[in-house]
């Protein structure tokens, strides 16, 4: 134990750390007793359990199906729960106070919001509500000492016609509460040129984007989304693998789209966990996120869904702590890069890197210090 790098982050030291989450489903991190109680208020009446424990291990079982649209599936049920102002603030507010004490500092949110008209809301009362319910939860986050900004990315469904609303819609919040758009859903049979218009639009407008790409499906929905649709970054993005070749000696050769997305530092937000149960990857140790790494592809850790993978953004450096031995300074990496990825003004990313980010690694960092001295002087007494 000589130096920082020689030692792994603690759990408690990962909690602590300030984290940038880029890639988090609104609908999939509710908290399972908050669906049950918000169930019963709306006579929803499909839940598989009706006990908080039982449920958050039925979300989690049920998405571990190795496919993504069975994994999707799950979904509706916490869609059904979110069909009313106050339904969508409560979730939306309870979703920035569980990352805030989870030691989140920045996130993006990203939700569908055609999938909660079901009861009469229009799409701005939708976005208004859950905006609401950000600053809510900010302000919640606030009076318990932790500090976390939250902005809302608008998702379009890639199986449904509505993408280009979606995106005048994203223009419109723009200033308010929305950073910016996604399209989500299954995404064999569902390329991401089939809502050019809506990217068009966006890039029109100056705006940003990101898409669901190269998860279930390969090579060409990567090279669909940033070269026909210009994509800002990549949800997932994993099969980038597919174009990299690694020789028996340990030599690597990228393709020209793995170069592409390397040497423009198209950002991959990878979310490790939702991989393994999509079968996107066999398990921690192989995921791509490994090699990518060591390749200097510009990478952001994320969650994606929450309950559905039972997980969270410590539990995700968890895992990648105890594979690949990722130390603080990985992790101060994988951060700046998110930070850095963010859609939020160049200004303000520069800001939380430099006064937020930084700062907080530096402090954990130097934890060692202080508690080699007193190991040494328990030593020498004892
Ligand atoms: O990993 C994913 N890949 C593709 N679509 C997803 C993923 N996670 C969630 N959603 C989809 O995005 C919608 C809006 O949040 C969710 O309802 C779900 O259908
Ligand atoms: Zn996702």
């Amino acid at each position: 134990m000589t130096s920082e790098t020689s030692n792994l982050p603690t759990p408690d030291q990962i909690r602590r750390s300030p984290k940038v989450l880029l890639h988090d489903h609104l609908d999939g991190g509710l908290r399972p007793g908050t669906i049950i109680e918000l169930a019963r208020d709306a006579g929803y009446e499909s839940l598989p359990e009706t006990d908080a424990d039982k449920l958050g291990v039925w979300f989690r079982e049920a998405a571990d199906s190795g496919s993504l649209p069975r994994y999707l599936e799950t979904f509706a049920h916490t869609c059904a729960v979110m069909q009313t102002k106050e339904a969508l603030f409560r979730v939306a507010a309870e979703c920035a106070e569980d990352l805030a004490e989870d030691g989140v500092v920045y996130a993006e949110i990203r939700y569908a919001p055609e999938q909660h008209l079901e009861a009469g809301l229009t799409l701005e009362e939708v976005v208004e509500a859950v905006n609401d319910g950000f600053r809510e939860g900010e302000r919640r986050a606030k009076a318990a000492g932790h500090r976390i900004r939250v902005g809302a990315l608008l998702t379009a469904m890639r199986h449904a016609a509505r993408a280009l609303e979606i995106a005048e819609l994203a223009n419109r919040y723009r200033d308010n509460g929305v950073v910016g758009f996604d399209i989500a859903g299954a995404e064999a049979g569902s390329p991401p040129t089939r809502h050019l218009d809506a990217f068009e639009y966006l890039k029109r407008e100056n705006n940003h984007f990101t898409i669901h790409a190269g998860e279930a499906f390969g090579l060409p929905s990567i090279w669909q989304a940033l070269q026909w649709c210009g994509a800002d970054r990549l949800g997932h993005g994993v099969k980038i693998i597919d174009d990299i070749e690694v020789a028996e000696d340990g030599t690597v050769k990228l393709g020209r789209l793995a170069s592409y997305v390397r040497d423009k530092r198209i950002p991959l937000e990878m979310c490790p966990t939702s991989n393994l149960q999509t079968a996107a990857a066999a398990s921690y140790a192989e995921h791509p996120i490994g090699l990518l790494r060591k390749l200097h592809f510009r990478l952001t850790v994320n969650t994606d869904n929450r309950l559905m993978s039972g997980t969270s953004m410590s539990g995700e450096f968890e895992h990648l702590v105890d594979t690949f031995g990722y130390t603080l300074d990985d992790m101060q990496w994988f951060t700046v890069n998110a930070m850095k990825s963010a859609f939020i003004p160049f200004d303000e990313r520069l800001a939380m890197i430099n006064e937020v980010i930084k700062p907080g690694y530096a402090e954990l960092k130097s934890e060692w210090l202080f508690q080699q001295t007193a190991s040494t002087s328990g030593s020498v007494s004892a």
